[in-house]
């Protein structure tokens, strides 16, 4: 499915409330812990393609799963599968059979874990015997993703003696490693993090006791309520940017202390003239000022699932970039770096550099172009919303625009109640 985004011709709707599901990065943790400790019940689930292909797995009887594109699901099933007893073939799409899983495989077979390679050595489809992990301390390499490290650190307090992870080389992503922190502490299991060593301690108490301890925004004892998706709100901060002074929208369930690091947005929109504000578990964003900074530079080693949202803005409003600490770009859904310099070429305004880990853009404000610009996704959810904004400015031709699934699958009916017009091509 292809889809024509066009510019709103009438006057844009000002009172817009958005409901946004839970996170798929928390609802994915939640899930591998509610298959260890069943009595857990999680509230506002994630509705995205991820959590699905999660949640089949973990009801599965079968012993051949495959969970699509979600990267959290290979991490964190894979090592679930090697901490139980059974049997288990785990694959995804084409694209997760390119998507390295050695570090991982590595560290779980260090500690005794039964994984062979299907095809290619370093890369899913994996063949798990699971039930034999029998050390307590295992290291691994830090920076490629942190994912690794989360998918160890999630069935620790499910082994014999716990787990003492070390953490060699620069950690990446530090924030879902602080999420994970606070969701294993959220029902109970001890976690001491020292500057390179994770310890998570085994549970011997029951799951119901660890669960009656829980302090993570507990609706009841044994339920945690899931914050709606930081990352998806950023293509709603990028969409305010680019309105006139005053313009507002409303998020719903999200949380003034968040635990997803791209919460950080709030922050970085500032330049952008992008005001947040709270109210009752409300995010509101309003656009304060037509005076946009006229060049960022960020960091993103912490948030990089934002880079082409921030990207995208900058585009489009005509701000310069450097974005730095995007080395694991290369990495995901596609190689982000690559599809970036691609795709935003494709803008008479801007000129791209990249290195390995970093985009530098300059570029003028954007004006309509002639023809729709042509926004391919490379398989990529992100590509396909992180661009999706542009269209007040310009039109775009989104290709295989069904990739937003993977995240936010009711995204193209939210951006039509802003009045962008979506004819499928
Ligand atoms: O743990 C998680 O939920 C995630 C960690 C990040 O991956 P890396 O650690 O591979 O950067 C992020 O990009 C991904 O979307 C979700
Ligand atoms: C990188 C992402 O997801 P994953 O690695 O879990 O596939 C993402 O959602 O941007």
């Amino acid at each position: 499915m292809d889809l024509l985004l066009e510019k709103p011709l009438d006057s844009l709707s000002k009172e817009v409330v958005f409901t946004i599901t839970g996170s798929k990065s928390e609802s994915n943790r939640l899930l591998i812990l509610k298959a260890l400790y069943p009595e857990l019940e999680i509230v506002n689930l994630s509705n995205s393609d991820d959590t699905i292909h999660m949640q089949e797995a973990l009801m599965s009887q079968k012993n051949h799963v495959d969970i699509g594109h979600a990267g959290t699901a290979m991490r964190f099933l894979t090592a679930y599968y090697a901490s139980k007893k059974g049997l288990v073939t785990i694959t995804g799409s084409q694209r997760m059979q390119q998507r390295p899983i050695a570090v991982l495989v590595d560290a779980l077979r260090s500690i005794g874990a039964k994984i062979e390679y299907v095809n290619e050595e370093g890369y899913p489809p994996l063949k798990i015997e699971g039930g034999h992990i029998n050390d307590t301390a295992v290291k691994l390499d830090a920076s490629v993703s942190s994912q690794y490290i989360t998918a160890l650190m999630l069935i620790a307090p499910s082994l014999e003696n716990g787990l003492k992870i070390e953490l060699i080389g620069k950690l990446t992503s530090r924030p879902y490693i602080e999420m994970t922190v606070r969701h294993l502490q959220s029902i109970g299991v001890t976690v001491n993090w020292s500057q390179i060593d994770i310890s998570v301690e085994k549970d011997d108490k029951s799951p119901s006791e660890l669960i009656s301890i829980s302090s993570l925004n507990s609706t009841s004892q044994k339920s945690l309520t899931v914050e709606s998706d930081w990352s998806s709100a950023g293509y709603w901060y990028s969409w305010v940017a680019l309105q006139d002074t005053g313009y507002q929208l409303t998020l719903q369930h999200y949380f003034k202390e968040s635990v997803q690091g791209d919460s950080k947005l709030s922050e970085y929109y500032e330049a952008f003239g992008v005001q947040t504000s709270f109210d009752n578990n409300q995010l509101i964003l309003t656009k304060r000022s037509e005076k946009v900074a006229q060049r960022i530079v960020i960091n993103l080693v912490n948030e990089p699932d934002q880079a082409q949202t921030i990207f995208a803005t900058c585009l489009a409003l005509g701000v310069d970039a450097h974005l730095t600490g995007l080395h694991t770009l290369r990495i995901k859904e596609t190689d982000r770096i690559a599809a970036l310099k691609d795709v935003g070429s494709r803008f008479r305004e801007s000129v791209i550099e990249t290195t390995q880990d970093t985009i530098t853009l300059t570029c003028i404000p954007l004006e309509q172009h002639a023809e729709p610009v042509v926004i391919d996704t490379f398989d990529d959810h992100r590509m396909a919303m992180a661009f999706a904004p542009v269209a007040c400015r310009t039109s775009l031709l989104i290709k295989d625009a069904g990739v937003v699934t993977k995240s936010y699958p009711q995204f193209w009916n939210d951006l039509k109640r802003v009045n962008v017009n979506i004819t499928e091509i």
